[in-house]
């Protein structure tokens, strides 16, 4: 027999080697191009993937652990795609701020486009002249102040029936489950502020339209190979089903909005203190024709809608994600309670500690981890590297509201941090963005924290909350399920002991 060192063995031990000595070679050439071309540094690739394998299921988390040893500004190579990866706040002002212009585009994606009506919204349609003329449109229209004033009812009323329904489980003492009330609740103020009508009179079933909501969060979320390997990526799709259950999941939205657009149609123009989402777009659909500004279609209204549904749906996130916030507000909630029932929206501004736990909410569990990606359109240098054109951006939040250089004990759920502290929330304080910023910042917030505020405040000013069974906080499942936004994988169950004001 051949000997291991007999020269007959050498070719076999040479192929053996081949892949290896490729792979030096190639990370040797990718180092070179690196420090010519000054890129930020970043994880071993492997060929073809990249670090596509390295994401794991939470890329947030698995991202912020590459950032402690590659630092604040990385680059990952996914499949085709190079991705900067973000992760301190004055980087985050680099991006958002400094160079916001060269940074504001949005990639060209299988789901974002698929669901966006072939990007006819706001959220993932690229920068240029349609994106600036609807963002212009929606903010005036339907995120203004007064828009948002104008819903108020629907939350009151809404949020009213949410206490009501747990006010009969506290009075047997039993567990309610906070996840499956926060989001059916949201399903229902989704519906009545869309599209002017609850599920029950529309005829619908609101768990079926929670599903669909679900699952198109899902589908953005979700693994789709044609967003990193262009042109070839769009067969494994097919192959793995991504794109039938994509279609599958359009094409319920689009029947159902179909048919409410129609309705709304069938039963004309309304006064305007009294227009839903949709009377309000169909309005603009006619006006922006006759101006011929934009162009608006059936299409454009849809596209529309999918924004706003998923973003209202986002809210909610918050509210079932924080067993902490109401453990903390039970013990401090003697300091804001008074004489009455239930909290109003003109109640909120009062609740000094309760606006800090919304605030330690969002700093610890950003539902858009990494925001939205954006896209380079120009060159430009961060902290001395070169971006190039065409890289995709990802800004991590969620490791920001952790990084111990900006919070002491990070981990910890502790609202009274923001006592006399400056930062805020809404894209100026680059420490805390759990809304984004810069000119792709979300313009919904005030929509977006009338609701969340409004809810939390009830559910902790009507009750004080227990845990079940004799479990500690410590022994509830905070595991994060993946998604565009992150949920908490097990639901929250909590029993409600109804508070008696004196
Ligand atoms: C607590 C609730 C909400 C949170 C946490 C939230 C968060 C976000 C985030 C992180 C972004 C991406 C920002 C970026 O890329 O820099 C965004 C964008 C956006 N949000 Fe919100 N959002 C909320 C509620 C809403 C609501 C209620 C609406 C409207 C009904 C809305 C409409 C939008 C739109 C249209 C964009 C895209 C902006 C653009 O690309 O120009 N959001 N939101």
């Amino acid at each position: 027999m051949a000997s291991p060192t007999s020269p007959v063995m050498w070719p076999l031990s040479l192929i053996l080697l081949l892949p290896l000595l490729f792979f030096i070679l190639k990370k040797k050439i990718q180092d070179h191009i690196r420090q010519r071309k000054h890129l930020p540094p970043g994880p071993p690739r492997l060929p073809i993937i990249g670090n596509l394998h390295q994401l794991g299921v939470l890329p947030h988390q698995s991202l912020w652990n590459f950032s402690k040893k590659y630092g604040p500004v990385m680059l990952l190579q996914l499949g085709r795609v190079p991705v900067l990866i973000v992760s301190s706040a004055d980087a985050a002002k680099e991006v958002l701020k400094t160079h916001d212009i060269n940074t504001c585009s949005r990639p060209l994606l299988a789901g974002t486009g698929k669901l966006s009506y072939n990007y006819l919204d706001v959220a993932f349609t690229p920068y240029g002249d349609y994106w600036r003329e609807m963002r212009k449109i929606c903010v005036l229209e339907l995120f203004s102040a007064k828009r948002v004033q104008s819903f108020q009812f629907v939350r009151e009323e809404e949020i009213d029936l949410l206490i009501d329904s747990i006010y009969k489980s506290s009075s047997s003492a039993t567990a309610v489950d906070l996840s499956e009330k926060t989001l059916s609740l949201t399903a229902n103020i989704t519906c009545r502020v869309a599209f002017g009508k609850g599920f029950q009179e529309r005829g619908l079933s609101h768990e079926r339209f929670q599903e669909v909501i679900h699952e198109g969060l899902a589908m953005l979320g979700s693994f789709s190979a044609a967003d990193f390997f262009p042109y070839v990526g769009w067969i494994v799709d097919r192959l793995t089903g991504l794109h039938a259950r994509l279609e599958r999941n359009f094409q319920e939205f689009d029947v159902f909005y179909q048919k409410v657009i129609d309705d709304h149609i069938q039963k004309g123009t309304k006064e305007p203190g009294q227009e839903d989402i949709i009377d309000v777009l169909l309005r603009l659909e006619r006006f922006q024709t006759e101006s011929g500004t934009i162009q608006f279609s059936e299409d454009h209204i849809k596209a529309i809608l999918m924004d706003s549904d998923y973003e209202i749906s986002l809210s909610f996130v918050l509210a079932c994600k924080t067993p902490q916030s109401y453990e903390k507000s039970t013990r401090r909630n003697q300091n804001l309670r008074w004489n009455k029932r239930k909290v109003s929206e003109s109640d909120i501004e009062k609740l000094g500690y309760f606006k800090m736990v919304v605030m330690e909410t969002l700093r610890l569990h950003p539902p858009g981890t990494l925001l939205i990606p954006r896209e380079t359109m120009s060159q430009f240098s961060i902290n001395g590297y070169e971006i190039q054109p065409k890289t995709r951006i990802q800004v991590n939040v969620w490791a920001i509201g952790r990084d111990p250089k900006i919070w002491r004990n990070p981990e910890e759920f502790f609202p009274e941090r923001f006592i006399d502290n400056p930062i805020d929330f809404k894209g100026q304080n680059f420490e805390m963005l759990p809304f984004g910023g810069g000119r792709r910042g979300c313009p919904g917030i005030v929509m977006g924290l009338a609701t969340v505020e409004l809810a939390l405040a009830n559910l902790l000013f009507c009750f004080d909350w227990k845990l079940p069974f004799d479990m500690k906080v410590e022994d509830i499942n905070m595991e994060e399920a993946a998604g565009l936004t992150v949920y908490k994988k097990a639901s929250l169950l909590l029993v409600p002991i109804r508070y008696q004001p004196a």
